[in-house]
């Protein structure tokens, strides 16, 4: 295919991992980073594609920044953050296409462990848009022997799978760490995969994207691996540290720690019923133990499996 320019902001696992991966396709790649010696206007200079890898904590500034500088009028932006913007709920595309309405906004998202990626184990993942050249192109551009690219018409789909798998990771985390064993994990997952189904069809996404590798893909990869940070979060609280102790040597980001904290908000306005995040919430605040948690969980109501 034809050569691409891409700049990639951040220099962190994620990031890092994507632009080894548009590197060994042949595409030039140019990365910003705070405090990296590129400029960002550098980076962006007739730009094909920005793809943006930074924590949920970065979004906002870096597009205010961005709103000020040149760019090319076909520049596509491609988003890997897996986080909610505190102050609005949003998720990161949205705040790109609220900033860019005349580019396209094309969603990365998957089970995407960068740590496998890296050793150019095999992986899948999904890009996902409104315009289908763009998400086409994205998928041209990243796809190879090792990493297989499919495309979706459905951005909030995709995207609020990769973010709130995140929350499910970290009580599946604390599920292994109290050694419950296997029927209990299968019963959180699935649950957990109903919680994010729920969330997403309020938000307007498409039920069917949550059963694809961006939903229960990602959410097997990341509650099944210790890879994962989310997972690691969830693992050492059973373990009885704190969740300052945790964060202290993570590394990396854990992002289902702020997006708990934005979905109970987001569900509180919208009433919607997010039983296991609420557990995973107040275990966070250190308002419950990892045992009260569950026991919380397992003594709700009874009910049946589906609202018919
Ligand atoms: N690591 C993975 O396996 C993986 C896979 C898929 C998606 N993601 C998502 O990608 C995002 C980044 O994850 P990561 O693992 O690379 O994290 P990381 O902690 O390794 O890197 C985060 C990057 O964001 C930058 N950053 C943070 N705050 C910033 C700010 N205020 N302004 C500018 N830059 C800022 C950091 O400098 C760093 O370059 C997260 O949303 C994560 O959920 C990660
Ligand atoms: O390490 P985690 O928990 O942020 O997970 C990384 C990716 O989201 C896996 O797809």
């Amino acid at each position: 295919m034809q050569k691409t320019t891409i700049g990639i902001l951040g220099a962190g696992a994620w990031a890092m991992a994507l632009a080894n991966l548009a590197t060994d396709n042949g595409h030039e790649v140019r990365i910003w980073s705070r405090g990296g010696k590129v400029s960002l206007s550098a980076v962006l200079q007739n730009a094909d594609i920005i793809l943006s890898a930074i924590s949920m904590t970065g979004v906002s500034e870096i597009v205010s920044q961005m709103e000020f500088l040149p760019l090319s009028a076909k520049t596509i932006f491609v988003t890997a953050t897996k986080g909610l913007d505190p102050q609005t709920t949003c998720t990161p595309s949205q705040i790109w296409q609220g900033a860019f309405p005349d580019h396209p906004v094309v969603v990365l998202s998957g089970p995407n462990l960068s740590a496998e990626i890296r050793q150019s184990l095999p992986a899948a993942t999904v890009v996902a848009s409104k315009n289908q050249k763009a998400a086409q192109l994205v998928q041209q551009v990243f796809s190879s022997s090792c990493f297989r690219v499919y495309t979706n018409p459905d951005p909030i789909g995709v995207e609020l799978g990769g973010t709130l798998k995140n929350i499910m990771a970290i009580a599946a985390g604390v599920c292994d760490g109290l050694h419950l064993g296997t029927n209990a994990k299968a019963a959180l997952v699935t649950r957990g995969l109903t919680e994010m189904v729920r969330i997403g069809q309020n938000w307007g996404a498409k039920t069917e994207t949550f059963y694809g590798l961006s939903g229960l893909g990602d959410l097997l990869a990341t509650c099944n691996s210790p890879l994962s940070r989310n997972y690691q979060v969830g693992y050492q609280m059973a373990g009885g540290k704190t969740l300052v102790e945790v964060l202290a040597n993570l590394p990396g980001t854990a992002e289902g720690v702020n997006t708990c904290q934005v979905l109970i908000k987001r569900a509180q306005e919208h009433s919607i019923a997010i039983p296991i995040t609420e557990q995973v919430y107040a275990l966070l605040q250190g308002e419950v133990t990892p045992r009260q948690a569950l026991e919380e969980l397992m003594l709700r109501d009874i009910k049946p499996e589906y609202n018919c």
